[in-house]
């Protein structure tokens, strides 16, 4: 039996049903990622969890035990959301234990679990200032504090990170990958970017309208999608129908429901060894400066192909010129899956 079980759960809200016969399992100490795009139901599974929402129909266990109809406080899980929401005229220290002091917990301990917190989420030295004088990052760290004080069986993080800027970013998610490690949390995390899913999950489960589209580990989700949607979201894969890929390779693979090529995998040729399973010529049409890669686009046969190289140094190709490119016949995935009808 899995740590936590999702089975079946349906969710309507009036008519729209935006929850489709989920059922998933969730093992004890993993860090799992719901990845989708807006709207596809990834916080609402999660407040189902938390109690803060009624699933329509469904069981959630957790622990061994059926939690579908328990209370919020009831359940022993902790939540972080985009928006700390903080309490403005509290400390630092007194935000984190307000929930101890709610609880009764005595005087020592409520300063031993604060300072505690305070540490692990690296604040310390800012316990008595105020929300107002912490930036964006560090709030987000009082809040994660004041949810691990309470020693949640599960940590639930909506989005924690995305009204954060690039670079406290990068370091808090690093934080959250330790605090996970090092208390042993069971972590469910919601995000619509597939670059912090794939850095900071065990498993990814992406999400497609209500449903789950995929799941698997993150090198998996991202080499082997099984829909066009997977490839598309995950990958910014070149998505071609078997009689695209005929005219791009001049040659043919059986694949009903299509073939996904990463723009990184197709080689631009500079010398006929580097010649692999498909070889042929296009045109550049544009090109794109994408951080420490370059994106061509490149008129194949009228098929139009997303070709990425590292930006090393300088534009190298001009628009306009003829290239020779090369892809391996293992970097060209047969499509499993058809796309579903969506109810
Ligand atoms: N309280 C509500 N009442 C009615 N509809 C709702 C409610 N909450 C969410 N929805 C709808 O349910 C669908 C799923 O919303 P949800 O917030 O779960 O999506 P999401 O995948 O988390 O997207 P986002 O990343 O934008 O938050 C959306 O169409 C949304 O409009």
């Amino acid at each position: 039996m899995s740590y936590i079980e999702f089975q079946n759960i349906n969710k309507f809200y009036g008519k729209n049903q935006v929850l489709k016969d989920i059922s998933l399992n969730i093992e004890k100490g993993q860090f799992v990622t719901l990845l989708g795009p807006s709207g596809c139901g990834k916080s609402t599974l999660l407040r189902c969890l938390s109690g803060l929402e009624e699933i329509s129909s469904g069981r959630i266990i957790m622990d061994g035990k059926d939690i579908t109809n328990l209370e919020p406080k009831d359940r022993n899980i902790g939540m972080v959301f985009q928006h700390y929401s903080l309490f403005p005229n509290m400390t630092v220290e007194e935000n984190i234990a307000f929930g101890l002091k709610m609880q009764k917990k005595s005087k020592e301990e409520i300063k031993a679990k604060v300072d505690s917190a305070i540490q692990i989420v690296e604040l310390e030295g800012k316990e008595k200032a105020y929300p107002e004088n912490l930036s964006g990052g560090q709030q987000q760290r009082v809040a994660l504090a004041r949810s691990i004080v309470q020693q949640p069986k599960v940590l639930l993080l909506d989005e924690p990170l995305s009204a954060i800027d690039a670079k406290l970013r990068k370091s808090l998610q690093n934080s959250i990958k330790q605090i996970h490690k090092d208390l042993g949390l069971t972590c469910i995390f919601v995000t619509h970017d597939q670059d912090e899913a794939m850095v900071m999950s065990d498993t990814i489960h992406l999400f497609h309208e209500g449903r789950i589209e995929q799941s698997s580990d993150p090198i998996t989700m991202y080499t082997s999608p099984v829909s066009q949607f997977a490839a598309a979201f995950i990958g910014n894969y070149n998505i071609l129908s078997r009689e695209q890929f005929a005219a791009v390779t001049g040659k043919k693979i059986a694949s009903e429901n299509g073939i996904a090529i990463r723009p990184e995998t197709i080689q631009i040729v500079t010398d006929p060894s580097e010649e692999t399973d498909y070889t042929f010529d296009g045109v550049i049409i544009d090109n794109t400066p994408k951080g420490n890669v370059l994106q061509y686009n490149i008129n194949v046969n009228g098929v139009k192909m997303k070709v990425d190289v590292l930006f090393r140094s300088k534009v190298l190709f001009e628009n306009g010129q003829k290239l020779r490119l090369s892809v391996a016949d293992h970097n060209c995935i047969r499509i499993c899956r058809k796309e579903q009808k969506r109810l």
